[in-house]
C-alpha cells in the first residue's frame, strides 16, 4: 500500500474550541499531516474545522461514526462530503445494506459533483470495549472473530477499510487484503497512560500487525511537549519497514 510514512499518523483533535485546535496544529507544524475530527469538536464548532485544516494543507479523517437506517446514513454522508474530508465513517454493525447504500450513494454523489470521493470506512468493535463490556451487550463471538467478520462485511459492501484495534490488524489484513485501510486507535507508546482504551498496542506493533494508519490522541495532546511526543512516535513508526 503506497501511503507516505508521515500520512500514517493521524492525531485526534479531541478539543471543543478552534483556539485549542489552532494551537496544537501550530505546535506540531510540519511533523503531522493528518488529523482526526471527532464528535466533541464537530458538535462544538461544526464544519469550519474541517475546512480550516484542509486550508492548512492537512488531511482529515472526519470520525462521526454514523449509525442509522441506510437512507439517513447515506444522506448524512452526502452532506458531509462537501467539507472535503479524506475519510468518513459509519458503524459496521449498521449492517450490509446500510454500508452498501452509503458507499453507492457517496460514489454517485462524488461523480455528480465532480469532486474526489472520500474514503469510507467502518467501525468494527470500539477499541475501548473489553471482554466484560462485550459480554454485557450479549455478544457471543470472541471479539476478534466479530471484528474480522465485520471487516469482511464492510469490504463486501464496497467500503475502503475499517477502524479496529491494532490487536486485530493482522487478522484483518489477512482476510481483507493489502489495499484495505486498517485505521487503528488504541495505540499507546510503551509506558503511556492507557486511559479508557482496552485493546491496545504500541505504534511499532500496530504497523507490524498491518495497520495502514494509527490514530493517536492523548499521548500527544497531553504530553508536555506534543511535538516531541509526535516525533518520537514517528521515529518508532520508521523502525517498521
Ligand atoms: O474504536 C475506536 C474508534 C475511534 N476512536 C477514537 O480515536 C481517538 C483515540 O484517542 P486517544 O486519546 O489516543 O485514546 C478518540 O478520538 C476516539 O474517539 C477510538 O479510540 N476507538
Amino acid at each position: 500500500m503506497a501511503i507516505k510514512a508521515d500520512d500514517r499518523l493521524i492525531v485526534a483533535l479531541d478539543f471543543h474550541t478552534m483556539e485549542d485546535v489552532k494551537a496544537l496544529v501550530e505546535k506540531l507544524g510540519d511533523s503531522v499531516s493528518y488529523y482526526k475530527v471527532g464528535m466533541e469538536l464537530f458538535y462544538s464548532v461544526g464544519g469550519e474545522v474541517v475546512r480550516w485544516l484542509r486550508g492548512q494543507g492537512k488531511h482529515v479523517f472526519l470520525d462521526l461514526k454514523l449509525h442509522d437506517i441506510p437512507n439517513t446514513v447515506a444522506g448524512g454522508l452526502c452532506s458531509l462530503m462537501d467539507l472535503g474530508a479524506d475519510i468518513l465513517n459509519v458503524h459496521a454493525s449498521g449492517g450490509y445494506t446500510m454500508m452498501k447504500t452509503a458507499a453507492d450513494r457517496l460514489h454517485a454523489a462524488a461523480e455528480e459533483r465532480g469532486i474526489p470521493c472520500p474514503k469510507l470506512i467502518a467501525i468494527t468493535v470500539l477499541t475501548s470495549i473489553n471482554q466484560e463490556d462485550w459480554d454485557g451487550v450479549g455478544q457471543t463471538l470472541p471479539i476478534q472473530d466479530a471484528v474480522v467478520r465485520l471487516a469482511k462485511l464492510a469490504k463486501s459492501a464496497g467500503l475502503d477499510g475499517v477502524v479496529a484495534s491494532p490487536q486485530e490488524a493482522a487478522l484483518i489484513r489477512e482476510a481483507c487484503g493489502a489495499d484495505f485501510l486498517i485505521v487503528t486507535p488504541g495505540v499507546r507508546p510503551a509506558g503511556s497512560a492507557i486511559n479508557d482504551q482496552s485493546r491496545i498496542a504500541t505504534p511499532a506493533k500496530a504497523l507490524t500487525n498491518g495497520a495502514s494508519h494509527l490514530v493517536i490522541g492523548r499521548p500527544i495532546r497531553a504530553a508536555e511537549d506534543p511535538k516531541a511526543a509526535a516525533e518520537a512516535i514517528l521515529k518508532e513508526m520508521e523502525t517498521v519497514k
